[in-house]
């Protein structure tokens, strides 16, 4: 049986790069930068007031209490370099270009106005509260860089540079096939039935990382259905087909041989992980990526995680995510050769310092522990003083 390892080099392998596209800034939020983002001007584009006052033109003087200056006029935001020629001082509103030649701006209330004079209340400092041409950004300077996923900061600095288009990495588009003829939507389950859990969760987060989602199927255990489902897949042009439920070993566990006969080509099935060990991975060559993932819940939870993930990274371009190390508060027992992949809470001990702890009560089938979770833990074999954190959402991962 192939490692964790082992398995997750081959699938990356498999991740073909998805491409980039150019979108609009208002409808990018979510997406991944494409290309690196090159300041096309400096903010402040323009030598600016920090404080509603007067700009005052010092020359080379300091500036004592009790120094007058004449009042010319006033400069508002949004006004142009109006020099004010001749003048010491003008007003000035916040954001309001500082008139050529002038260099200190003073807060209206250190200030005493009488008529065209204003005189220094206090001691000032020559040159203060002039926010400067380019002191949050030169023309020039990489802005924002590959890959960096477009968040609001990210857009409250495109739109202060005025970008209203940007490349971005094309989205996956996904598949998502639930088999089980146990499995109904929502509302009364009739004997023996329970209500799909699998397929809602693996949208929401397919919806979290930003992919075009393919329509969800639901089909029950027979290969025909499962077929029909994986060619509609394939027809809408899927890079990813995720299935959950028949890969294990039982006479309903169709979904190996389906693929066979559809001409997929197996890159694994069975890997030394725990839980979730009868993942599969196949590929069509002129197509989609296939992972089969266990049926059991949290199974399948760990498939997306570990599996999934890692795909939709390599297929951004993305390298490959970098867990936190963390203390772990006790041991845990664990299954010698097997990569665990346990629920943990990780939280600040009473020193301040992150500390993990591992759900206690989990189990494949059990979704509550999951709710109750705040990170994945994983370790090899052991777990030992120290284990690997990885957050419950990829798409939160830098
Ligand atoms: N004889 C063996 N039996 C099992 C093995 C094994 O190696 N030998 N492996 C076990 C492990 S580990 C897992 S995990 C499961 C995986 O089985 P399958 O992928 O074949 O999944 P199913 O049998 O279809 O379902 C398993 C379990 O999960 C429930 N399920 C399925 N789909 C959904 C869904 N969409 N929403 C909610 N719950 C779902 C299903 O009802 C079953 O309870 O096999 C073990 N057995
Ligand atoms: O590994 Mo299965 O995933 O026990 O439930």
């Amino acid at each position: 049986m192939l490692t964790y390892a082992e398995a997750l080099a081959t699938l990356v392998r498999e991740a073909h790069p998805l491409g980039t596209e150019r979108v609009g800034l208002s409808v990018s939020a979510g997406r991944l930068l494409g290309a690196d983002i090159t300041s096309p001007l400096s903010l402040p584009s323009f030598d600016n007031a920090a404080m509603d006052g007067f700009a005052i033109r010092s020359g080379e003087g300091d500036l004592p209490a009790g120094t007058r200056f004449t009042v010319a006029g006033m400069q508002a935001a949004g006004d142009d370099t109006a020099a004010w020629p001749g003048s010491d001082a003008c007003e000035i509103a916040t954001g309001a270009r500082v008139p050529d030649g002038f260099d200190t701006v003073v807060p209206v209330e250190r200030c005493e106005r009488n008529g065209d004079s204003v005189q220094l209340m206090q001691d000032e400092k020559r040159g203060q509260n002039i926010r400067r041409t380019g002191g949050d950004i030169a023309a020039g300077a990489v802005a924002l860089r590959a890959g960096r996923r477009i968040d609001a900061a990210a857009i409250m600095l495109l739109a202060a540079l005025g970008i209203d288009e940007l490349t971005v990495v094309r989205r996956p588009r996904v598949a998502i096939i639930n088999t089980g003829s146990e499995l109904h939507a929502s509302g009364p389950l009739p004997d023996g039935g329970i209500h799909d859990s699998n397929g809602p969760f693996l949208e929401a987060m397919m919806a979290s990382w930003g992919v075009e989602a393919l329509p969800r199927r639901r089909v029950r255990d027979t290969g025909d259905a499962f077929h029909h489902a994986v060619a509609d897949a394939r027809a809408a042009g899927a890079d990813l087909i995720l299935t959950t439920g028949a890969v294990s070993a039982g006479r309903f566990d169709f979904v190996p041989s389906a693929l066979e006969a559809m001409g997929a080509r197996e890159l694994f099935h069975k890997v030394a992980i725990r839980p979730g060990k009868p993942i599969l991975a196949a590929r069509f060559d002129d197509g989609p990526l296939v992972l089969g993932l266990p049926g059991n819940p949290i199974a399948v939870a760990v498939g997306h995680r570990f599996f999934v993930a890692p795909v939709l990274r390599a297929m951004a371009g993305l390298p490959p995510e970098q867990p936190q190390r963390v203390r772990l508060d006790e041991a845990y027992e664990a299954r010698p050769g097997l990569q665990h992949f346990a629920l943990g809470r990780v939280a600040p001990d009473a020193e301040g310092r992150q500390v993990a702890c591992v759900q206690r009560n989990q189990a494949a089938y059990r979704i509550v522990p999951f709710t109750q979770a705040n990170a994945w833990l994983a370790a090899d074999s052991a777990f030992g003083d120290v284990v690997d954190a990885w957050p419950l959402d990829p798409a939160a991962a830098p």
